[in-house]
């Protein structure tokens, strides 16, 4: 097939080379029950869905196993910058026709571990409401305090009444903890108490321990779907468009930075510094400052930065207060954490997860912004007005459009799971929801790309330095 160049006078171009082939897509397998347990451990049903008064299902309504959707859709047809070969594509989410669990027999187990993220309730809600109304399922359980709730707490039993204003709540109604991952334990009380479906909220380290708990189920030859649903406000987690939460907490955060920003506007040279979530990618911190217009300077993990020197922070700041009377700083708290000095105790303090504990970068950059000021303008009037609202942009409910996210991130896991997949992810991958294979969500990593546009943007709205380090540029 050849594009004409029409009435423009163009020059055709050819597209044979581009041409859309499936022998390059490569279609990402999920693991399903029926690849280790033979047929007679799992009868096939038709869908429940078939005869719910409230749909309709026609031809299209099921997804069949070759409806997929891609990972990577931008595509130059120059070919310049030929696409990755094969093509990544997988499963659409979505129901299908036949399921492997009679929902008489089903038994559920949420559980939410890892720090919080706005849209956390609403998820547990929308699983229960979706196993009960869309497929039937009546027992359903809550397994609070994380992965140490499995062996260690009584369940909850979970029904729609009860969960009904959830989603109205921020934080987890089943709690959550950090630690406690004891993988013998944990599939000895699945197995024990009769559990065949585990769904497990959490974040990277959440995803981890999600595979393995997994690939012991599997490895056991148990009739038992394990799915995870990333949950991250640091937007850390790959593959997927994004996690769900995070626009709640963008849209905190920029509450944030206008007090900052009418803190540092109403001071004699002001500051306003406002320390943000994220402690490997600066996502909230990147996006926060591109919608507030309200910032001069956004430090994040993914660039480093200087304090003293030609091209230092502090020489910004001081030309920045002479020109405007006032400037706002954004910080992301895993930035500069190599600035900071530590004592030996602080270099070793983990988490119960294993994860370095990191220090204030936010009062260490006021202490440091203070005995700048003082050492360079000792007689001139200063502010520094230091923000902290990290727990508050992620223990908010999520917003509507977060909300419905939650929803059919639920009910797509719902879906794969009652279809007899196992091990694997739900999530949206260019607009579109689909199944993807969980130890690759758990490897990968979605970080801010300070080569691409997004970062060049933040920089021309800031117009702050790129901190590139010079001969003259000083450390510290
Ligand atoms: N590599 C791993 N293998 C098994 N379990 C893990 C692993 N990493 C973390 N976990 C367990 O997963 C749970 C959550 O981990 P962690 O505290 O790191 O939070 P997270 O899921 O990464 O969420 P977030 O960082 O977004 O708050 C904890 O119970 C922890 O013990
Ligand atoms: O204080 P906590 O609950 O351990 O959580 C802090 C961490 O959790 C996160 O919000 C990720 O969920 C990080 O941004 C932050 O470092
Ligand atoms: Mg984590």
């Amino acid at each position: 097939m050849a594009a004409s160049g029409g009435s423009t006078g163009e020059p055709a171009t050819d597209l044979q080379d581009t041409e859309f082939s499936i022998s390059r897509v490569q279609l990402q397998v999920l693991p399903h029950l029926s690849s280790y347990l033979p047929d007679t451990l799992l009868p096939v049903h038709i869908n429940p869905l078939h005869h719910n008064p409230f749909f309709h299902p026609s031809h299209s309504f099921y997804i069949s196993p070759t409806d997929i959707v891609l990972r990577h859709i931008a595509h130059d047809l120059s070919g310049t910058f030929p696409p990755p070969s094969p093509r990544l594509a997988y499963l659409r989410a979505g129901p299908h026709h036949q399921v492997y669990f009679k929902p008489s027999e089903v038994r559920a187990a949420i559980v939410t571990c890892g720090g919080l993220c706005p849209g956390m309730n609403t998820v547990i809600r929308e699983l229960v409401v979706g196993l009960w109304e869309l497929y039937g399922v009546r027992e359903i359980y809550g397994v609070k305090a994380g992965f140490r709730g499995f062996y260690s707490v009584e369940p909850l039993r979970l029904d729609p009444k009860m969960v009904d204003s959830f989603h109205k709540r921020g934080g987890t109604m089943l709690e959550t903890s950090r630690g406690g991952f004891d993988l013998h334990k944990i599939v000895n009380a699945i197995h024990h108490r009769g559990y065949n479906q585990v769904y497990i909220i959490g974040g990277d380290g959440t995803m981890r321990g999600a595979v393995k708990i997994f690939e012991e189920i599997r490895s056991r030859k148990l009739r038992v779907a394990v799915t995870g649903i990333p949950k991250t406000v640091d937007n850390d987690v790959g593959i997927i468009d994004k996690s769900f939460g995070f626009q709640t907490a963008v849209e905190m955060a920029q509450q944030a930075i206008s007090a900052a920003h009418v803190e540092a506007e109403s001071a004699v040279n002001g500051i306003g510094l406002v320390k943000l979530m994220g402690r490997s990618t600066g996502h909230i911190a990147l996006n926060a400052t591109l919608s507030s217009r309200d910032v001069d300077c956004c430090l994040i993990p993914e660039t480093e930065f200087y304090l003293k020197g030609k091209g230092g922070l502090f020489e910004f700041l001081d030309q920045r207060l002479r020109e405007n009377g006032h400037a706002v700083v954004v910080v992301a708290e895993g930035a500069g954490q190599d600035l900071i000095p530590r004592t030996e105790s602080q270099r070793e303090e983990r988490d119960e997860s294993g994860n370095l504990v990191f220090l204030d970068v936010g009062g260490w950059l006021k202490a440091e912004l203070k005995k700048w000021w003082e050492r360079e303008h000792p007689n001139e009037l200063f502010t520094v007005k230091y923000i902290d609202p990290t727990y508050m942009i992620r223990a908010v409910p999520a917003n509507a459009t977060d909300n419905l996210y939650c929803t059919l991130l639920a009910h797509s896991a719902i879906h794969g799971v009652m279809a007899g997949y196992t091990g694997f992810v739900s999530g949206p991958i260019n607009g579109n929801y689909a199944y993807i294979p969980l130890d690759e969500v758990a490897e990968a990593r979605n970080e801010v790309d300070i080569r691409d546009h997004k970062w060049a943007w933040v920089r021309s709205v800031t117009n702050q330095p790129d901190f590139a380090r010079t001969s003259s540029g000083m450390n510290g």
